[in-house]
């Protein structure tokens, strides 16, 4: 059982973990306090980025000579491996540490073993401690789920982001869509985007709206780290000027070519009312190059589309560990028919259209019974909108 101090130690641990959120994709967010026998803070430290010392190593470094006799406090298993830098577990025996307390497993095949090799080595090891805190944070999104259910799944951890009126629209019938929520919304987004590998949109949302989807600063300078702009386009539809094609920030067509398109099935889809699917016709889902819609799990004009999974597989193995879907309808939707979507933050400025598209379109869900559930994690009052955060529950 771990003790008061320790428990304690581990709610800092966690919060000094969540300092590398920004930074340390592909790597885990990881903390790290050293506690004497007494139970005092002898030192602390937290992974800031790959490559770099692993959060123990930094606070063995911290605490020196004092390191010895100590209780590790940590929120990942202390890694049991060579990678880009030494096994951990190596690190706090050479230390001379008598006792390591770990939230969460580590799930790698490549890492873990470090809480076997301790105990084999005589240390008191206990883990579980504040699991559930240090894998979703003490704060919403704040922990380590993002990198944890990514290997977990083999694929990028996925999360959902719209703007929307109270009444779901994300555009209006003529198209506009800037700005639909305030100054303070839009910053909270590019904290967001700061905290991704990846940014997902379908082709539809390039040609909507140019994004430039980029990471800015309050004063919208471009950060230094800018992650990967995917845009699933399997009719190569981006066009060669698009703002997206652009040198400041990576950016990937994917037309299929290196990932691989699927045939679907034609679905055809009760009449829709007008204002919720402009490109509804006749009860015949129609893409968006005009041609009939194949509906499913892929996405895009026409019955030659992406496969997502596919897609997720080979952003992982590029080592993209959280892509945020910033839009639009079909691509969402397609996202979530195909069970890709692991979060969902959802910003609603308190205002109406009426009519326009709708921030989700065509899910795959037909009747009531297979509606899609979510957990409320976090609803917050950001400038004058309202920030949901949620979570889906297993279908
Ligand atoms: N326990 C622990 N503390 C940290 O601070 C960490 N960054 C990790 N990461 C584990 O080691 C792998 C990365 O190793 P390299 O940075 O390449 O040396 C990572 O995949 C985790 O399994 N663990």
């Amino acid at each position: 059982m771990a003790n008061e101090a320790e428990i304690q130690a581990m709610r800092q641990a966690i919060r000094l973990a969540a300092r590398g959120l920004a930074t340390t994709l592909p790597n885990p967010v990881v903390g790290c306090v050293l506690l004497d026998p007494d139970g005092t803070v002898v030192a602390e430290g937290w992974h800031e980025q790959a490559g770099g010392p692993h959060a123990e190593v930094m606070a063995l470094r911290a605490a020196g000579s004092r390191a010895r006799g100590t209780t590790a406090v940590v929120t990942l298993e202390p890694c049991n491996h060579t990678g880009r830098t030494g096994p951990c577990s190596e690190a706090l025996l050479a230390a001379g540490v008598q006792k390591v307390v770990v939230a969460v497993p580590d799930p790698t095949d490549a890492a873990s073993g470090g809480a076997a090799r301790l105990r084999a080595a005589g240390l008191e090891v206990e883990t579980g401690v504040l699991a559930e805190e240090a894998e979703r944070g003490l704060e919403p999104g704040e922990g380590n789920e993002v990198w944890l259910t990514a290997v977990r799944k083999q694929r990028p951890f996925v999360t959902w982001k719209f703007a929307a009126t109270l009444d779901g629209r994300v555009a209006a019938q003529d198209g506009t869509s800037q700005w639909i929520t305030s100054v303070e919304a839009r910053s909270d987004v590019h904290r967001l985007r700061a905290q991704v590998d990846t940014m997902l949109v379908g082709v539809g949302t390039v040609l909507a709206d140019d994004p430039l989807l980029t990471v800015r600063d309050a004063d919208g300078n471009p950060l230094a780290r800018q992650p990967l702009r995917v845009v699933a386009d399997t009719h190569n539809r981006t066009p060669a000027n698009a703002r997206i094609r652009g040198n400041d920030a990576p950016t990937w067509i994917a037309t299929g070519a290196e990932v691989g398109t699927i045939e679907s099935r034609l679905r055809t889809v009760a009449a829709p009312n007008a204002a919720g699917s402009p490109q509804g016709s006749g009860g015949q889902e129609l893409g968006t190059s005009g041609a009939p819609y194949a509906g499913g799990t892929p996405y895009g004009g026409g019955r030659r589309e992406l496969d997502l999974h596919a897609l997720m597989r080979q952003l992982y193995a590029r080592e993209c560990r959280h892509v945020l879907l910033e839009g639009g309808p079909r691509m969402a939707g397609a996202m979530v028919e195909a069970g890709l979507v692991d979060r969902v933050i959802a910003y609603l400025a308190p205002s109406l259209l009426g009519a326009g598209p709708n921030a989700l379109m065509d899910a795959g869900i037909t009747t009531i019974a297979d509606v899609w559930r979510l957990d409320l994690v976090d609803v917050r009052q950001v400038g004058g909108d309202v920030r949901v955060l949620a979570r889906p529950r297993a279908r």
